[in-house]
């Protein structure tokens, strides 16, 4: 067998690096990690991601995918023979998954920034209410089910799970609880971290506050 080539090119706190890790573990892809630092770029990033110079990058034997979600979706054919599937294989399925990922992915994170950016009051609580009503919708998409994606994790699950290790910071900075507004969402993501390959994706809550109080103070240099 010829022996494949899988590389992981990332920075540590990145939410969409996370999503890639946790797929290659789900399907039990043996992979290198390299970590790209985001204050020094190397010229190395700008060859493999020339569009956006952005990590995550996966390389599959000599070849570069960029964007995280696409990069899952290359991940779920390229590995088709391995389970769990990440995509439903019903078309009506299919799209609804990459419709709520793509929500989630669009929205999160930009609103998400406005609660520990420190603009002031009104920003902190536009973002709180942009990302409790982004995190209610899903919520609600979730219904009864254990995961997105059914009995396993999915698409959406991959997507949004590594949000998770963030909510700690929102909330600090928000001063607002996430489990008391959406408890089924919590208990999901609760579920989740059971996983190993969760478990082992997410960076530490704690580490992530630090480093966007150190952000900030990077920004208001
Ligand atoms: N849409 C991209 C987002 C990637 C992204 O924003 N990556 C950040 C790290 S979390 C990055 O590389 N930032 C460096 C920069 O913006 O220069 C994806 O899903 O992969």
């Amino acid at each position: 067998m010829v022996k494949e080539e899988v590389v992981l090119v990332s920075f540590w706190s990145s939410p969409f690096g996370s999503r890639v890790k946790i797929a290659l573990e789900e399907k039990g892809i043996h992979y290198e990690y390299k970590e790209e630092d985001l204050f020094n770029k190397s010229s190395y990033l700008s060859t493999i991601n020339p569009v956006h110079n952005k990590v995550p990058v996966l390389i599959h034997n000599h070849r570069s995918i960029c964007e995280s979600l696409n990069i899952i979706e290359y991940i779920d054919e390229a590995w088709s023979d391995r389970s769990p599937q990440f995509l439903p294989s019903d078309p009506h399925q299919r799209s609804q998954a990459r419709f709520w990922a793509d929500f989630i992915d669009k929205q999160l994170y930009e609103a998400s920034k406005k609660i520990y950016r420190e603009k002031g009051e009104e920003q902190v609580n536009n973002g709180k209410k942009e990302v409790l009503r982004i995190l209610k919708l899903v919520e609600s998409e979730l219904g009864e089910k254990a995961f997105f994606g059914g009995d396993n994790l999915g698409f959406v699950d991959i997507s949004l799970i590594p949000f998770y290790s963030r909510f700690y910071t929102w909330e600090t900075f928000g001063k607002f609880s996430i489990e008391e507004e959406c408890p089924n969402l919590v208990a999901w993501a609760k579920r989740c971290m059971q996983k190993q390959s969760v478990a082992n994706s997410l960076p530490d809550p704690l580490k992530i506050y630090d480093f966007i109080v150190s952000l900030n103070k990077y920004y208001h240099k």
